[in-house]
C-alpha cells in the first residue's frame, strides 16, 4: 500500500484541462518533490488530493483511505500555499485551536506546540497575531499547525517558499526526522536545489500530466534537476533585440 496513490485525476476550468488523468505512486516514508511550471496543475492536483477540490473523474487514496473520507483527513497535515489564515489567532492560540479540532490532549498540544514555535524561530511571537506576521513566519506557523497531530502523511504546497535559511534548515530537519520515521512528505516547490536536497523521489508535472517520475537519481540521470525540468517543460530563449524600451533611450 502506498502513502498516497492518484489514479486518473481529472480537472477541466472551462476549456482548460488543469489536471489530466493524472496518476502518481508515493511510498511510505518517502520525501516526494512535485516540481512543474506555473500552471502545470500541481496545485490542482493537491487540493484534489486533500478534497478541497472536486476532481471530474478519478480519486485519490492518503494511507489507504479515500479523499474526502474522515479518515483521509484525520491520516494527513496540509498545508496550501494561499489558503485562509486566521488572522485573529496568534500564533499559539492557533496550535490550540488545532489541537482541540483533532480532539488531542492539552498537555500533549501545549508541549508539541513549544517544541514546534521554539524549533521554527517563532516563540518569540506565539502571542502575536498570525495577521500581523510576516509571509515567511505565516508559511511556518501553518506548517507546525499540519504537523501538530503527527500526521501519517504531510501536504506541503511551496511550504519553504518566502522562509529564511536559518528557518528553513530547520524545517528541512524536522521533515527528514519525520520521514526516518515512517512519515511521508509531499511537497510542491519551485526550487530545483531545495527538491534535489531533501527529496528522494520526485514527480515533474506538465500541463496536468505526470512528464517523468521516480527516485531522483533515476530523473536526473547525472543532471541537474534544473536541467531535466527545462528539458520536459521547455523553455523560451531570451530575445535580446525585444525590450528595446527597457531604459533605452
Ligand atoms: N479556480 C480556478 N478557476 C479557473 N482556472 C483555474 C482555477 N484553478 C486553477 N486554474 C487553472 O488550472 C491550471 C493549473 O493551475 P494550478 O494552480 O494547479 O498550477 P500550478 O502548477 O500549481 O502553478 P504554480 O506553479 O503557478 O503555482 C492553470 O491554467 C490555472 O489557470
Amino acid at each position: 500500500m502506498d502513502a498516497l496513490r492518484i489514479e486518473g485525476l481529472t480537472k477541466k476550468y472551462g476549456d482548460k484541462i488543469a489536471v489530466d488523468n493524472l496518476n502518481l505512486s508515493i511510498p511510505y516514508g518517502s520525501i516526494y518533490g512535485i516540481v512543474g511550471p506555473n500552471g502545470a496543475g500541481k496545485t490542482t492536483t493537491l487540493t484534489m488530493v486533500c478534497g478541497i477540490t472536486k476532481p471530474d473523474a478519478g480519486t485519490a487514496w492518503i494511507a489507504g483511505h479515500e479523499t474526502g473520507t474522515l479518515e483521509s483527513k484525520k491520516a494527513m497535515g496540509l498545508l496550501m500555499d494561499g489558503a485562509p489564515v486566521f488572522e485573529k489567532l496568534s500564533g499559539a492560540e492557533y496550535l490550540q485551536y488545532l489541537g482541540a479540532l483533532r480532539s488531542m490532549a492539552e498537555e500533549d498540544v501545549q508541549e508539541r506546540s513549544r517544541e514546534l514555535l521554539s524549533a521554527l524561530g517563532l516563540a518569540d511571537a506565539a502571542t502575536k497575531y498570525i495577521g500581523d506576521y510576516s509571509a515567511g513566519m505565516t508559511k511556518k506557523i501553518l506548517l507546525a499547525g499540519a504537523i501538530l497531530h503527527d500526521p501519517e502523511v504531510l501536504i506541503l504546497d511551496e511550504p519553504l517558499e518566502a522562509v529564511d535559511p536559518v528557518s528553513s534548515r530547520m524545517v528541512q530537519q524536522l521533515l527528514r526526522s519525520y520521514a526516518a520515521r515512517g512519515g511521508t512528505v509531499v511537497l510542491s516547490s519551485h526550487v530545483m536545489e531545495l527538491v534535489e536536497g531533501l527529496c528522494d523521489h520526485v514527480a515533474l508535472i506538465n500541463n496536468g500530466q505526470v512528464a517523468v517520475d521516480g527516485p531522483l537519481d533515476e530523473v536526473r540521470q547525472g543532471k541537474s534537476l534544473t536541467d531535466v525540468f527545462v528539458e520536459y517543460a521547455g523553455g523560451a530563449e531570451f530575445d535580446d533585440s525585444t525590450f528595446t524600451w527597457l531604459r533605452g533611450n
